[in-house]
């Protein structure tokens, strides 16, 4: 079992330290690769909700560094922050101060309609309910990126990444007949096919049972891996934590502590500790 570092907040030139692939083959320049800073920096963000009496600040000061083809998964209890950190990170909202910047590109200055357009290019998202479109089939919900981005669908890719979530049978099956487990697969099938820089996972096996859980858990750290793609991750399962090269803890909304190598039983007895205030 790995020890927790000190508390110490990663800067973005120090991404928090990812101590290295656990494959060497995720050392090849990946999607969006071939730069070296960190895939997504926050710098002194803070995010506010609300003012006055009723204001919640939900960030605090937060600088963080989240590195290129690694599974960095964010913990912390109820209402700590992970999710508007996520949302920060991948331009779903905006801090209310600090700077949050994907690859080389601002994301704080830009207009709503840019953010929609870097946001599809750049970035995948894999949420705890598919988010599937119900009438379409899996092959065409995993092309639906890349036609609301103006390309063509090229069928033999999307094929391609299908049959790598070990779905290239169920093709022309809609959602509501595959498993909850099949539907998360085209969810990262679908997150993964236009090559984005960064996948944004929240809760992504929050509604599955244990082994359809492991089994998108291996897609993840497989695709980060073998394809050397960037997956940043929200889970309050410490199991799920242990498939990420580095745990970020969050506390009221500050990250309180960092953990490289993660076993699950080490993230749970850091989390039992932050629950209690500690
Ligand atoms: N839109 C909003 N308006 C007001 N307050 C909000 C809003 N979104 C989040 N908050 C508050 O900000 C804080 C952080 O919320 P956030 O959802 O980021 O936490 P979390 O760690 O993801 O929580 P959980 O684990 O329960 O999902 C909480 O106190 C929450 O109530």
């Amino acid at each position: 079992m790995k020890k927790a570092k000190a508390a110490g907040v990663p800067g973005p030139a120090g991404a928090p330290a990812a101590s290295g692939s656990r494959d060497p083959e995720a050392r090849r320049p990946g999607p969006g690769g071939g730069q070296d800073g960190p895939a997504v920096a926050l710098t002194g963000v803070t995010r506010r909700y609300g003012a006055g009496d009723a204001a919640v600040t939900a960030l605090r000061d937060v600088t963080v560094a989240l590195p290129r083809r690694r599974l960095t998964c964010v913990m912390g209890p109820s209402g700590s922050g992970k999710s508007t950190l996520l949302q920060c990170a991948a331009g779903l909202d905006r801090p209310t101060s600090g700077r949050v910047a994907l690859g080389d590109v601002e994301l704080t200055s830009r207009s709503e309609e840019q953010l929609t357009e870097l946001r599809r290019e750049r970035v995948g998202f894999v949420f705890q309910a598919f988010n599937l479109v119900p009438f379409l089939t899996a092959e065409q919900n995993v092309g639906l990126p890349l036609r609301l981005s103006g390309a063509r669908v090229d069928q033999r890719r999307v094929r391609e990444v299908l049959a790598r979530v070990g779905l290239g049978e169920r093709a022309r099956h809609r959602p509501a007949q595959l498993s909850g487990g099949q539907q998360q697969r085209v969810a990262i099938a679908r997150a993964l096919v236009a090559d984005p820089e960064v996948v944004f996972a929240d809760e992504p096996t929050g509604a599955l049972d244990t082994a359809a859980a492991r089994e998108v858990l291996g897609l993840l750290r497989r695709s980060v891996d073998a394809l050397g793609h960037t997956v940043v991750m929200v889970t309050h399962d410490p199991v799920a934590a242990s498939y990420a090269d580095t745990v970020l803890f969050l506390a009221d909304g500050r990250v309180v502590d960092t953990l490289d190598g993660p076993s699950a039983d080490a993230v749970a007895a850091r989390m039992s500790r932050l629950e209690e205030g500690c």
